[in-house]
């Protein structure tokens, strides 16, 4: 296998062309550089599909090493106090921010996400790190009354090596934010960044390098081995997905044989519910918003079911195929562009196949459904923002997770109807409503099977209020003070005096 490419200019993707690929795609654990012994594999440019250069693929004896070093770096950072823990998490926050652009431009090049939006990802991250920072005393027990003579009390513990695998449609995102909770806690963890998208991660353990003791935060980079390797190991008590549902199966049946806590953020198929009262130009955009067309819908939050009143259904369509107009297909590196590239060819084709099956099954499609005619993207993995109509709620494209920039729009007249079938699919992410009545929206909040329900709003996450899923979707509560629970044990203590 080959070494690490050379430093190499984005000078053919971008006018900000400062940034340089990391030279170091090695693994980092007890804080330092280690060659793998699983070797290389090239990560791409979605928006070119040439290779960005070689990086580590961690095996199961590296993953071992790096578990190791995290394992040992545990008891000293375990008793680091909380607030000299906090204030090292506050300088990860510090360094994510003055280094945005460039981790920005990192995602952008290898997941193929618009810059503009990588970077709202990079202060996601620092703020994840701020917040867990001022949650650390929140990790308290409380005490009991036993009656004269006893003290009885609970104290919240770490749990050890916490290992977090993530999805690719936010790398430095998640990478960030979901290390966060976690160290806060005192758990040192070992991060698993995505296949596709790796690179950000690199850059992430050299800017950071140093800031925390050797071993508490550590990176191992790979395919589903390395992540299945992760979610085995006997000394990972704890095991963070973000995710599909069936990666969350393999993994929660792998944590059974360890019996391992487990949290999993899966997928969704989501509904965007517009009642006749709605507001019809803030349902369309709601809409529009709601799909994520941006990073291309690859968003498990994204709300890919569109269920509109019949008598509402033309003017709320007319309004969608307006404002879809401001998503056109571009170089993610450019800040101007305002949608990106799909991951890699592998899911490009997937979201292309979905839509010869709602052609077949008989929808109607209004607009995309096929690459831009732009000359300059004719290599890369690009579908213009798609939407279909006429869709029937049993159709494929109706039931199934896509992961692509394709809207489907479903008419509704009776409301029990239309709840049965937005309760029909085995997700339950997220669900949006718009109306101008209150008695509907909180109807419809309770009735929509979900974890999170927006009324007259869609796509927006609220750091501090708990992001999970109902059903298939998933497992445990992140962003909040949840998460940060999760990372910890209690343990009661009677004292008998
Ligand atoms: N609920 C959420 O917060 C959330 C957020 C983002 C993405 N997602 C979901 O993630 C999916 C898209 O991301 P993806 O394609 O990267 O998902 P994926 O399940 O293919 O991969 C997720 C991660 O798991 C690793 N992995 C794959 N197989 C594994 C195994 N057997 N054991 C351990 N690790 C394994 C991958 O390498 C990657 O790092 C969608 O379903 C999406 O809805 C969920």
């Amino acid at each position: 296998m080959n070494s690490p490419v050379q430093e190499k200019p984005l000078t053919d993707q971008t006018s900000l062309s400062s940034v340089r690929l990391p030279l170091v795609r090695d693994l980092y654990y007890g804080g330092a550089w280690h060659k793998p012994q699983g070797g290389y594999a090239p990560t791409f440019n979605p928006a070119n599909a040439r290779s960005l250069g070689e990086c580590a693929e961690a095996n199961a004896l590296d993953v071992d090493a790096a578990v190791q070093a995290a394992k040992k770096a545990y008891d000293g950072w375990k008793r680091t106090k909380p607030f000299e823990r906090a204030a090292l998490l506050r300088r990860i926050a510090a360094v994510l921010r003055a280094n945005a652009l460039e981790l920005a431009l990192l995602d952008a090049s290898n997941c193929g996400a618009p810059v503009a939006e990588m970077q709202r990802d990079v202060e996601f991250a620092a703020a994840a790190y701020d917040y867990f920072a001022g949650l650390v005393t929140e990790a308290k027990g409380e005490t009991v009354p036993m009656g004269d003579g006893m003290v009885n009390l609970t104290v919240r513990e770490p749990y050890g090596v916490v290992g977090r695998i993530v999805a690719y449609n936010h790398p430095l995102l998640f990478l960030g934010a979901k290390s966060a909770a976690p160290l806060a806690a005192g758990n040192t963890v070992v991060m698993k960044p995505p296949v596709q998208a790796p690179l950000s991660a690199y850059r992430f353990a050299e800017l950071i390098d140093g800031i925390l003791p050797p071993g508490v935060f550590n990176i191992v980079t790979g395919g589903t081995a390395c992540g299945a390797a992760l979610a085995a190991h006997p000394d990972v008590p704890v095991i963070g997905l973000v995710g599909s549902v069936e990666t969350g199966r393999a993994v929660m049946r792998s944590a059974a044989d360890r019996i391992k806590r487990v949290s999993l953020e899966l997928g969704g198929k989501n509904a965007l519910i517009v009642y006749p009262d709605a507001d019809l130009d803030r349902a369309s955009s709601g809409a529009v918003k709601g799909m994520n067309f941006t990073w291309n819908g690859q968003s498990c939050g994204s709300t890919s079911r569109l269920f509109v009143h019949e008598s509402v259904h033309d003017e709320v369509m007319t309004g969608i195929l307006k404002k879809i107009r401001a998503y056109q297909p571009g170089i993610p590196t450019d800040p101007k562009t305002t949608q990106g590239a799909i991951v890699s060819k592998a899911q490009f084709d997937k979201v292309m196949r979905y839509i010869d099956i709602g052609l077949a099954e008989g929808a109607t499609l209004a607009c995309g459904g096929k690459r831009p005619s732009d000359p300059a993207l004719q290599d890369g993995y690009f579908i213009e923002p798609t939407v279909f109509t006429n869709v029937r709620a049993d159709m494929r494209i109706a039931r199934e997770e896509i992961f692509g920039p394709v809207l489907s729009v479903i008419r509704w007249s009776d409301e029990e109807t239309m709840f049965d079938q937005v309760n029909a699919v085995e997700y339950g992410l997220t669900g949006a409503v718009f109306t101008r009545d209150l008695a509907i929206a909180h109807r419809a909040a309770s009735r929509i099977e979900a974890g999170l329900v927006w009324v007259n709003n869609s796509s927006s996450h609220f750091l501090g209020t708990g992001f999970g899923g109902y059903k298939q979707s998933g497992l445990g509560r992140d962003e909040s003070l949840e998460e940060l629970l999760f990372y910890t044990q209690p343990k009661n203590i009677n004292i008998t005096l």
